[in-house]
């Protein structure tokens, strides 16, 4: 935040009040330059191996790095490729608080209800026990593809995607182990990394946001199982949308707040029922997090028998399933369906009773991941495909230096005369950026328009 700029005097009264003697050191670190850092995704790449150079370590999380400054991402292949997530340090810390309270070795059905752009998203997905589901949800549909784009770039078979306002999910009462309700908030704790925030800030906005944060809460409450976790959290400051919407929860909810044991050393504030993040104490923006138990509730109780046929009537033919097995992995365990449109999409086997209930309770499904399409014999692989950690590893794959992978990822034309004939994949540093087809005298880039890189790469 620059020297010029000024904090609105309600806020800075406010945060007066809260921080005490505090206020200055918090002043100051506001006038400092944001710290930058990332997650790695561990079912990409392997730290040891990805990192060129040791990088100072986030403290509460296994693969979260600080930057020593912010490089242009666009121009980074293995960005594009999923290798990493760029997300600001404190919001990396539910991974501690999800670890300690729900140390569970079962599969869970994850509800992440506030989702776009996906930074949480992707932590869960990272984080979730093995046969998880996660179900990232956003209600604002310009909001949508970045965070579908997101979690097809991270690669979690097991993750979907849906939007839907939160009180859409009423027919999945009790059905979800953990519900994080991120919420949309005032965004007092970037002000930082976005001035911007400044200018949008009011008391009358700060009162807004902590009356819909209420509403969108009262849904969430109803959707976590007996004994799940509900998770709230805000990027900002204030009492009205962070502790005193967490004293609603535990009063009139009847959800049983949860401590997190955080080391001092940490620097994260206890604040009466939840946590506060401030930059003057942490590397990191301002973040507000509270944990709840659903003590009792009631658990869901669906019948995935009645709504079998609904999905088994667009299954695919027994020798397209054949075809598809070559593209994908070994170990994996798919089912299959065919939209409309003739696009095959894939759910590992064991989320297909849990996919049928959220089929039959939301009133248009959930987004299945692409795997292709088949058009005659020939099946043309989807980008979904090629950013799934469940495809084949030994697909035909032609491995491009910086150059020539951000030429495709421009969507320009690549000239491979090595490479074998027909589809694929293109990679940079063993990891997959989407498709190419070898027709011989020319290659065709099968990269997403949307996901073109739209900056000029000449300064590379
Ligand atoms: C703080 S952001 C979420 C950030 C995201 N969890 C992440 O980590 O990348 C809050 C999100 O809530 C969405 N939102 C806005 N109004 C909402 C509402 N009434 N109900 C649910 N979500 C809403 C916003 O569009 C925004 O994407």
């Amino acid at each position: 935040m620059p020297q010029s700029v000024s904090l609105p005097a309600a806020f800075e009264a406010r945060l007066k009040a809260q921080l005490g003697t505090e206020f200055t050191p918090f002043e100051e670190a506001l006038r400092t330059p944001p710290p930058v850092s990332i997650r790695l995704n561990p079912a990409k790449v392997d730290a040891a191996r990805y990192l060129a150079a040791p990088l100072e370590r986030v403290p509460w999380h296994p693969a979260g790095y600080y930057l020593p400054e912010r490089p242009v991402f666009t121009l980074d292949p293995t960005f594009h490729a999923g290798a990493y997530y760029v997300q600001e340090a404190s919001s990396m810390i539910l991974h501690e608080v999800l670890t300690q309270l729900m140390p569970s070795p079962y599969p869970l059905r994850i509800l992440d209800l506030c989702a776009a752009p996906g930074g949480k998203s992707t932590l869960l997905a990272s984080w979730m026990p093995p046969g998880s589901l996660l179900l990232a949800n956003e209600v604002i549909r310009s909001r949508v593809n970045v965070l579908k784009d997101n979690l097809a770039r991270w690669g979690s078979p097991d993750a979907f995607t849906c939007s839907y306002d939160p009180e859409a999910f009423s027919g999945l009462n009790g059905f979800f182990d953990v519900v994080l309700v991120d919420a949309p908030c005032s965004g007092e704790g970037l002000f930082r990394k976005d001035p911007d925030a400044i200018q949008e800030w009011s008391e009358e906005h700060v009162q807004l946001c902590a009356a819909r944060q209420r509403r969108i809460l009262s849904a969430a409450v109803q959707l976590v199982a007996p004994g799940g976790l509900l998770l709230y959290s805000t990027c900002t400051y204030n009492e009205l949308e962070n502790d005193q919407n967490a004293q609603w929860l535990a009063e009139t909810q009847k959800l049983t707040h949860q401590e997190v044991n955080l080391p001092t050393t940490l620097g994260v504030s206890t604040r009466h029922y939840g946590y506060q993040c401030y930059p003057h104490r942490l590397r990191g923006e301002g973040f507000y997090f509270a944990a709840f138990r659903q003590a009792r509730g009631v658990p869901f109780r669906g019948k995935a028998a009645r709504y079998m046929d609904k999905l088994k009537s667009k299954s695919l033919h027994k020798r397209e399933e054949a075809a598809l097995a070559d593209w994908l992995a070994g170990e994996s365990d798919f089912f299959f369906v065919q939209r409309p449109d003739d696009t095959v999409l894939g759910v590992p086997r064991p989320l297909k009773e849990d996919l049928l209930f959220l089929d039959a309770a939301l009133p248009q499904g959930v987004w299945l991941r692409e795997l292709g399409l088949f058009k005659g014999k020939e099946f043309i692989p989807a980008q979904d495909l090629a950013m799934s950690t469940a495809i084949a590893p030994d697909l035909p794959a032609a491995e491009l230096d910086r150059e020539t992978a951000l030429l495709f990822l421009k969507k320009e034309h690549i000239v491979l005369p090595e490479a074998p004939k027909g589809w694929l994949l293109a990679r940079h540093r063993g990891l997959n950026l989407g498709w190419m087809k070898n027709l011989g005298n020319r290659v065709n880039n099968y990269l997403p328009k949307d996901w073109r890189i739209r900056m000029d790469i000449r300064e590379v």
